[in-house]
């Protein structure tokens, strides 16, 4: 107890474990990220304060960036997510924190979500976290999704797909009422290709991966490259089946120009650009604040 002025203080300490198996990660030194009063917890006599601590270790810029993505995904998960709702579960590292609020959240509120899987992660995520798991074959009209993102512009013009997920992600985001982005700050960009180097991902069918790429590099120059796995032998295959190429390319584009060149390719099933549709994206930093961007349209 802390006592301010006539009153006594609660200091309320939220340790926010940062689940990681990374070894700087569990050495556990905790920084301060935020400290806010908490006027609906107030009492006669007290007045608790809620203190945000995230296990990090100095100068680690990896620590911090996991602080920026867990931030951001809690506020968007606070702003968002309410009783009730069907809600689409993106895919990544990001969401692994929005999920977590998500879970915190239904034992205190029993929120009674039906939750929609973006992948198998987001599935098994979901699962974990003893949230219900549901399909868009029985709930086909989603209230709320909520993704990571590797960039986005000025335009909320998003490039996906850094973890392979892109299709399901579209499907998903494409049924919501309402899609929210989440990210550390790096990926606030003001065009993309500023901080994203790996290009655009586009999944394939296995069968038309060469003149995919082909035809690609000729409409818009570039490299289409086969993204290869990095724990198996050959190219990373999708949990759809197929195969991702990334398509890296130089200076600023004409997104929704290149997005209809891309798709009109036979053997594409769909490409990472996902434009026109996030209604705000969160960006957070490691002390704690969280940049809100929201559509011009
Ligand atoms: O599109 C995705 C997966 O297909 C991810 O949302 C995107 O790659 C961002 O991932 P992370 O949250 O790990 O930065």
């Amino acid at each position: 107890m802390v006592a301010v002025g006539l009153k006594k203080v609660n200091i309320l300490l939220r340790p926010l474990l940062f689940l990681s198996k990374s070894p700087s990660s569990l050495q556990r030194r905790p920084l301060l990220l935020s400290c806010k009063a908490d006027f609906s917890k107030r009492t006669s006599s007290s007045l608790f304060l809620q203190c945000q601590f995230f296990c990090s270790s100095p100068g680690n810029m990896a620590d911090a960036t996991e602080a920026g993505k867990m931030v951001a995904a809690r506020r968007a998960v606070d702003e968002n997510i309410k009783k009730g709702q069907v809600v689409g579960i993106g895919s990544g590292s990001t969401i692994i924190f929005a999920v977590e609020r998500i879970g915190e959240r239904n034992k205190k509120e029993a929120l009674n979500l039906t939750c929609i899987p973006t992948s198998f992660q987001a599935r098994q995520l979901i699962q974990d976290h003893g949230l219900t798991l549901g399909s868009l074959e029985t709930s086909p009209e989603i209230d709320v999704a909520i993704d990571g993102a590797d960039e986005v512009d000025d335009n909320l013009y998003l490039i996906k797909g850094g973890g392979g997920c892109l299709m399901q992600e579209k499907i998903i985001a494409s049924c919501a009422k309402s899609f929210f982005i989440i990210a550390d700050t790096r990926k606030n960009s003001k065009v993309l290709g500023t901080s994203w180097k790996k290009g655009v991902p586009i999944e394939v069918l296995p069968m038309a991966y060469r003149p995919v790429q082909l035809k690609i590099n000729q409409l818009l120059g570039g490299k289409a490259e086969l993204r290869m796995a990095s724990r198996k032998a050959g190219p990373v295959v999708t949990d759809n089946g197929n195969f991702i190429l990334d398509w890296v390319f130089d200076g600023a584009q004409d997104w929704p120009a290149v997005e209809r060149t891309i798709r009109d390719v036979p053997g594409v099933v769909e490409t990472g650009l996902f434009l026109n549709m996030a209604a705000a994206a969160y960006f957070g930093t490691a002390d704690g604040n969280v940049l809100v961007r929201t559509s011009k349209q």
